[in-house]
């Protein structure tokens, strides 16, 4: 059984896929206590790999884009959910952050590393398709030595408007002077969707 937080259908609103159909499965728990986190992802219902399909089914309709989060999604996913879920003919898509080993499988990978709260300070990844680097306009900015298809920089929501545009700012600035950066906004906030 798993601990899922929540299943809704939405678009994905960072990254890559942004304005992409999607289904998320946010599962509970995550070994990192980040600050910023915008996600409560403590409450779950426990489910079967067979539950979340068929929730997956009944709330994306025809849509086989499914962004497995959380939460920290590495901590539960596995072959078994994976296997179900592509039998189905579904793109998984997960966002982590890279402290777990992602399953084999999984068929993009986003990495939002956070080292500054990650004991040890190592990523247990290599290489990924995107990563997307939460930006508060102090801390440094880096790629980490991951090898990556894209990377973006995403400003950090802090909850106040003012904050919110300085920070933004200062992206927009650093990937002007860093064009080997993009920028994700999160569209689902903007636009007032999940
Ligand atoms: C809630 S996390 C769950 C997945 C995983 N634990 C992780 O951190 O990548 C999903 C995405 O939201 C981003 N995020 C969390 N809080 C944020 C905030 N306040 N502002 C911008 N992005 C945020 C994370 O960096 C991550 O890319
Ligand atoms: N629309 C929307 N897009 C997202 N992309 C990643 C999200 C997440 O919380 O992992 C997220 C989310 O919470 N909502
Ligand atoms: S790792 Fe992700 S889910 Fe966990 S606290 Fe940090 S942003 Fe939130
Ligand atoms: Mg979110």
């Amino acid at each position: 059984m798993y601990k899922v937080n929540e299943i809704f259908y939405s678009l994905q609103g960072e990254g890559r896929w942004s304005g992409r159909p999607a289904v998320f499965v946010r599962m509970s728990g995550c070994n990192l206590k980040c600050p910023f986190c915008d996600t409560d992802f403590k409450g779950y219902k426990e489910m079967s790999a067979e539950d979340i399909l068929a929730a997956c089914l009944e709330k994306g309709g025809d849509c086989r884009f499914i962004v497995l989060t959380g939460g920290e999604p590495t901590l539960q996913v596995d072959a078994e959910l994976i296997h179900l879920l592509h039998q189905q003919g579904y793109y998984l898509s997960m966002e982590t952050n890279g402290t777990h080993v992602v399953p084999e499988g999984i068929d993009w990978i986003t990495c939002s590393p956070k080292l500054d709260f990650t004991e040890g300070g190592e990523l247990a990844l290599k290489k990924v398709d995107e990563l997307k680097l939460v930006f508060d306009g102090t801390h440094e900015v880096s790629n980490y030595g991951l090898e990556t298809t894209y990377q973006y920089l995403q400003p950090c929501d802090v909850g106040n408007d003012a904050r919110n545009r300085f920070i933004l700012s200062g992206c927009i600035d650093y990937v002007k002077r860093h064009p080997e950066w993009q920028l994700s906004l999160q569209m689902h906030k903007i636009v007032g969707i999940r």
